[in-house]
């Protein structure tokens, strides 16, 4: 370069620090020049030699910025003694004339060749990385195993179907109530990986009973990379100390609108039911912070019946209309009651669900309704003209648009359960119909009442007499407990889980059975705090030093993993059927690998022989999970009130109807409600194909393949650690800002799933751990291999000649809450060609060309840069021109899809009103105007140079 190069008042940019932003020339004098950097606020002087800076000079139709903030688009460019004048609108009528002084000092190059221009190029390894993410973004998001990879869980049909199916959904509102212990944390947290990882969803809470705040903390961490935040009253407290004399005088004379809310903080937080209860402050806050996803468990707590409604129930109302997506999980959804159960079913979907005595009715229905859905499974000719009269009659006019479809058979069956069942929000899984699960051996210990019980024996309290009983005497003189503590020692060193329903009983037996019978026990109830619980549940947990026997209260308990554990102590029996299955749930559930004993001990001739007989023989409640239990004791409530109160001669009776009216239900299910619902909660051919789709990812190389590439430019050290695991640390040139999350000391990571499962300290490397996924976010948005210069030997082509690689993308600005990404996928396009504008992208393939290419030195790259910026820009051109015919096909697909995914919910949101006529016209209108929206969007479409890479052959 020469001193006439430079002019005062143009603009450079420094090619070997491209932060400093578009620098002003201040000064020349002699052999050197100085320049201003507004952005950085610096100022450098260079040798005109060899300056490191390249001219800015912005091109007719570019963008350019202001100091204050103006935006124009170039229209034409004058040149005024050096210093350039550019003509340029802001897309009215009039020109305006901006001096190239007045620029803005931060600058950021995102068209390639433009990076090209300005010296902003990257070596030939950083393009095929930006190529590499893109492509395998692409063929990832197009995957039906996007969302569900790298999770540290088995890869269980009925769990992966429901996520699946669930999780794509634009705001998924579902129960998920798979019988107790089946996963359905675990369906819930793929649920929210998949959300999160596809960006339907940024912001959840989970809300869950004090008990389980943990559990679901780290299950979320260690199985899904999901960290969240606690917000509880010490969150509170510590915000109180924060705040200083004058926020609380604002707060005090404004409210405390303005002071901080700890739901807001983070994105994804955890909270307890039961402190959003006791704080009106917080329960305020979550609402106000807004969700798009809201996970609550245990959510047969949520009772309502026409006449009262809980403050639970009320609660979670309020914040489910904070909330896009709603989770509510419950093993046991009729546990307090159908017209809850319904409740529920309308928190979540309140077009369909809207009148309690017609959810009743259409249940009478769900027989005759199964019956013809078994015929359409089994294909067109076992459907006859009374199949059709009666599909006629439950979908009207819309089954002949469903007819017209692509699959009839399962449009009609898909409408039928959701418009006459409870297709679309509630999913069910049985273990009957999941298999495998060992066997549960009741134990019955008939014990002798003793005399300090007399007259407490009866009714529901003669389930728990203790409890009307001084602690000194029931604990000397009740045979339960001598016989739990001679049995405990004969078990030894078998872990025992004890349950009884209250915590004044468990916390008395803990007492006993440590400082009397020197048993090493823990208690575990609703008195303790959480650290208490989760420490009880730790020391019980400890193969060597532990607990022997827990002994929790029954809430306590809930929720809780104790498969580890094969004996379980039924100290007392509850009086709700639901509630004996969710405390043999503890130890039945998935991980359990031996069968179990359940010990029953219960003081003859009262309530509790009565009860135990009663879920024995009446329901067969011990030895086989009891779906009916609760309908059961709806029906024979009268006598079975008679039978616990000592009424004898009622007892033989109830045992018998309960059977029969057990045996009637469960029949009826099968046939009627939990088969249209087993038919929706897991489809095996689907899941099937997911399945083997997740473990083609997790199994296969590319993806190590990928980071090793990545690492190397991101200066990440990787050295081998053991067979299928690597450690990963900082290099020497380590770009912190493309990898998130490395820990300054190392990580230690596994390529294999199989490893991953049994070694919890390896992280699971998959395409969706985070470490990876911010990898290839960072290199996208980043300008990462944007643009490239390599060398290119090959016989027949004479040196200097050029070509350019060139990498398109779709572009579709358009709001986040539209979710385009779904249907236009990235669509990476790649093509080469020549000054003469020749299409040799099939000539020469992208691999080959990686092979063929070597890196040129950077100054030589500088120098020659300026020399071919004309044949640049031409072979830029030649590749827009043709790239061009590839979007409108894409457009197509897209707008395709969008209709197909957008139309059928506009049409049975049509259909829900011929049932339901308090479906709103502007509840239709969403569904219109997120079509309309949609389509504006995907016209507008365009495509994006996304990188280029100018090839020059020696
Ligand atoms: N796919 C899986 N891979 C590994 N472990 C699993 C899987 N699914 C469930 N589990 C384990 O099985 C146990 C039960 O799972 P989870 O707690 O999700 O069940 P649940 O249906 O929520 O139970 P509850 O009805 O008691 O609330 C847990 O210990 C869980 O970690």
């Amino acid at each position: 370069m020469d001193t006439s190069d430079f002019v005062i008042g143009q603009r450079w940019v420094s090619h070997s620090d491209t932060g400093l932003g578009l620098g002003i020339v201040t000064e020349v004098a002699g052999r050197r020049v100085t320049l201003g950097f507004p952005a950085a606020d610096e100022e450098r002087t260079y040798a005109i030699d060899n300056a490191p800076l390249s001219r800015i000079v912005y091109q007719i139709g570019e963008e350019i910025e202001t100091f204050d903030g103006e935006r124009f688009i170039v229209r034409a460019v004058e040149d005024l003694g050096g210093v350039l004048l550019y003509h340029a609108d802001d897309g009215g009528a009039d020109l305006r004339q901006i001096s190239e002084v007045k620029l803005s000092g931060a600058v950021n190059f995102s068209a390639p060749h433009q990076r090209l221009f300005a010296g902003q190029f990257d070596r030939n390894g950083a393009f095929r990385l930006r190529v590499a993410t893109l492509q395998h973004q692409d063929r990832l998001r197009a995957s039906p195993a996007q969302g569900l990879i790298g999770a540290r869980t088995q890869h269980l049909a009925h769990q992966i179907y429901i996520a699946h199916e669930v999780a794509k959904r634009h705001a998924p509102r579902v129960l998920l109530a798979d019988e107790v212990g089946l996963g359905k944390t675990i369906e819930a947290g793929l649920i929210l990986h998949y959300q999160l990882h596809t960006g339907r969803a940024r912001r959840a809470l989970v809300v869950v009973p004090d008990s389980l705040i943990h559990q679901w903390l780290v299950e979320m961490l260690r199985r899904f990379n999901l960290r969240f935040s606690i917000v509880d009253q010490s969150r509170y407290d510590a915000l109180q100390d924060s705040e200083d004399e004058v926020d609380a005088l604002v707060n005090k004379i404004f409210g405390d609108d303005t002071a901080e809310n700890p739901f807001e903080t983070d994105q994804l937080v955890l909270c307890s039911l039961d402190f959003l209860r006791r704080s009106e402050t917080a329960a305020r806050d979550a609402r106000r912070a807004g969700w798009d996803l809201l996970v609550v468990d245990e959510a047969h707590h949520l009772a309502w019946t026409p006449e009262t409604v809980s403050p639970e129930y009320q609660l979670v109302e309020e914040l489910s209309r904070a909330s896009r997506g709603l989770l509510l999980l419950t093993a046991t959804p009729e546990q307090v009651g159908v017209a809850s159960h319904f409740a529920r079913l309308r928190l979540l979907d309140p077009a369909r669900f809207h009148d309690l005595e017609a959810f009743r009715e259409e249940e009478q229905q769900y027989e005759a309704i199964n019956a013809v859905v078994r015929r359409l499974h089994a294909g067109s000719p076992a459907i006859d003209a009374a199949d059709r009269q009666a599909l006629a009659g439950w979908l009207g006019d819309e089954l002949a648009q469903l007819l017209a479809g692509e699959d009839p058979a399962r449009a009609v069956i898909d409408a039928l359960l959701d418009r006459h069942g409870t297709g679309r929000v509630l999913f069910r899984n049985t273990r009957a119909a999941i298999q495998g699960f060992p066997e549960r051996r009741p134990r019955p210990v008939p014990l002798a009442c003793p005399s300090l019980y007399e007259g407490l024996g009866a009714g529901e309290q003669g389930l728990t007499p203790e409890l009307d009983v001084a602690e000194e005497r029931w604990l000397a003189d009740d045979p339960r407990v001598a016989w739990l503590e001679k049995t405990l020692v004969s078990l030894r060193p078998a872990k025992v889980v004890v349950i009884c329903a209250a915590a004044e009983t468990a916390m008395a037996l803990e007492n006993y059975l440590q400082l009397r019978a020197g048993i090493r026990s823990a208690a575990f109830h609703e008195h303790l705090s959480l650290v208490e619980r989760d420490r009880a549940a730790a020391y019980f947990a400890d193969t060597e030093q532990g607990a022997q026997a827990l002994i929790c209260s029954e809430i306590g308990s809930e929720g809780r993993n104790f498969q580890f554990a094969h004996h379980l102590v039924l100290f007392d029996l509850p009086a709700n059927p639901d509630l004996l299955e969710q405390r043999i749930g503890r130890l039945d559930r998935i991980g359990q690998t031996e069968a179990i004993d359940i010990h029953i001990p219960y003081l003859l001739g009262t309530a509790q022989e009565v009860q135990y007989r009663w879920f024995q023989d009446g329901l067969n409640a011990f030895a086989e999970s009891c779906a009916v239990g609760v309908a059961v004791q709806d029906k024979v409530r009268e006598q079975w009130q008679r039978a616990i109160a000592g009424d004898g001669a009622v007892t033989a009776g109830l045992l018998a109807a309960s059977a029969d009216e057990a045996s009637r239900l469960r029949t009826l299910l099968q046939h009627g409600r939990d088969a249209l619902i087993e038919l929706n909660s897991c489809r095996r051919d689907v899941a099937d194909a997911l399945i083997a789709g997740i473990e083609q990812e997790e199994g296969s190389a590319q993806v190590r393949d990928y980071m090793v590439e990545a690492f190397d430019i991101l200066g990440v050290d990787m050295e081998d650690h053991s067979e299928h695991s690597d450690v990963l640390r900082p290099g020497e040139h380590y770009h912190a800002g493309h990898v998130a999350g490395l820990p300054e000391d190392g990580l230690t990571v596994t390529w294999s799933r199989q490893q991953a499962l049994e070694r919890e300290d390896l992280a699971f490397m998959s395409w969706e751990h985070p470490l990876v996924t911010g990898v290839m976010d960072s290199v996208t948005s980043s300008g990462l291999g944007k643009a490239a210069l390599a060398s290119l030997s090959v016989k027949g082509l004479p040196p200097g000649t050029l070509m350019l690689e060139a990498l398109f993308t779709v572009h579709c600005p358009a709001p986040e809450a539209l979710q385009l990404s779904r249907y236009l996928p990235v669509s990476p396009l790649r093509l080469l060609v020549d000054v003469n504008g020749r299409d040799l992208s099939a000539v020469l393939d992208h691999d080959r060309l990686n092979d063929l290419c070597s890196n040129i030195r950077r100054r030589t790259a500088q120098a020659i840069v300026p020399q071919i910026r004309p044949q640049v820009e031409t072979m830029v051109d030649h590749a827009e021109r043709l790239a061009a015919p590839n979007l409108e096909p894409l457009k197509a697909r897209a707008l395709e899809q969008l209709q197909a995914l957008l139309g059928p919910e506009l049409r049975r949101l049509e259909a829900l009103r011929r049932l339901n006529p308090a479906i709103r016209e502007e509840e239709l209108d969403f569904f219109r105007d997120q079509l309309a929206a949609g389509e504006a969007a995907i016209r507008r479409a365009s495509l994006a140079l996304e990188g280029i890479r100018v090839i020059v052959t020696a």
